[in-house]
């Protein structure tokens, strides 16, 4: 077993941690139906590192990763992203920090069907008024592989191309971190493998940082970190997984839960 204890995260901005929570706890509902999804959990997520997060069903991974990402408040404890407090932003600032500084992908592809592909990935960079690096573009598209596909329409294109698109998009305009849920979750396995290569790929070649959700120990296996979750709690990591060493982690998981949890 590699896995290593985990370090307390600074309380204060680190260099070279392009997230991080402390004490982050999100608690849903009140009374008969409260629900603590996250239990003060601290980890940072360091630039130039693909990690993913695991767990039992019902653990918190889409909590931590919506919380980490400012798409859902803390009920207490910090979310940072770089050096910015998500706290300390209004609802506008919040807006502007997801459009400008993280990338999404989602399960369900999230592109807009009149647009093309070229459309869809430059997408977040109009609605922000910003001129795309074309240089940077043309290089994402071609690490994609979707250079004879964009003046294609979604319907037109099948759901690992799709997925392509919604990965040009979300590296297209340099985020300091991109998230993804499950977004391998809708794809065939060969679909599946070509995305994840190419967000290894993103890490790898271009430096980005990515944090990605998922419940598949294959898909686990291409991040360099994987963070497990139970109940709430961060338990444990694991450096460079192979996807058996994940699986037999999750089976440990999965049979010390509480049957009540
Ligand atoms: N909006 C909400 N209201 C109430 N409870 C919620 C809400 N969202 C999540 N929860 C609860 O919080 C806990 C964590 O949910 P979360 O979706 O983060 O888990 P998960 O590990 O992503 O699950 P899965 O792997 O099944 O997608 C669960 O018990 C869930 O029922």
């Amino acid at each position: 077993m590699t896995a290593q204890p985990l370090a307390p995260f600074p309380p204060h901005p680190a260099p070279g941690v392009a997230a991080a929570t402390t004490e982050l706890s999100k608690v849903y509902g009140s009374g008969d139906t409260r629900v603590v999804a996250l239990d003060r959990v601290s980890i940072g997520f360091r630039e130039g590192e693909f990690t993913a997060i695991m767990g039992p069903s019902g653990c918190g991974k889409s909590t931590l990763m919506h919380c980490a990402a400012g798409l859902d408040s803390a009920s207490s404890g910090s979310v940072r992203i770089g050096t910015t407090e998500l706290s300390t932003l209004n609802d506008r600032q919040l807006t502007e920090l997801r459009r400008d500084r993280i990338g999404f992908i989602f399960q369900a592809f999230n592109l807009l069907p009149t647009l093309t592909a070229l459309e869809n990935i430059t997408l977040p960079m109009d609605i922000a008024g910003r001129r795309p690096d074309q240089a940077w573009v043309q290089r994402i598209i071609g690490m994609v592989g979707l250079t004879d596909r964009l003046s294609h329409r979604p319907a037109q294109l099948s759901g690992g191309q799709q997925q392509r698109v919604a990965v040009a998009r979300a590296l297209a305009s340099r985020p300091a971190i991109v998230f993804g849920d499950e977004p391998t979750g809708n794809l065939d396995s060969r679909a599946g493998a070509e995305v994840l290569g190419f967000l290894r790929d993103s890490v790898r070649e271009l430096g980005q940082t990515v944090v990605m959700v998922t419940h598949d120990p294959v898909a686990a296996g291409y991040a360099d970190r994987v963070v497990f979750l139970s109940d709430g709690s961060l338990v444990d990591e694991m450096v460079r997984p192979t996807p058996d060493r994940v699986l037999d982690r999750m089976k440990d998981l999965d049979t010390t839960r509480s049957p009540l949890s």
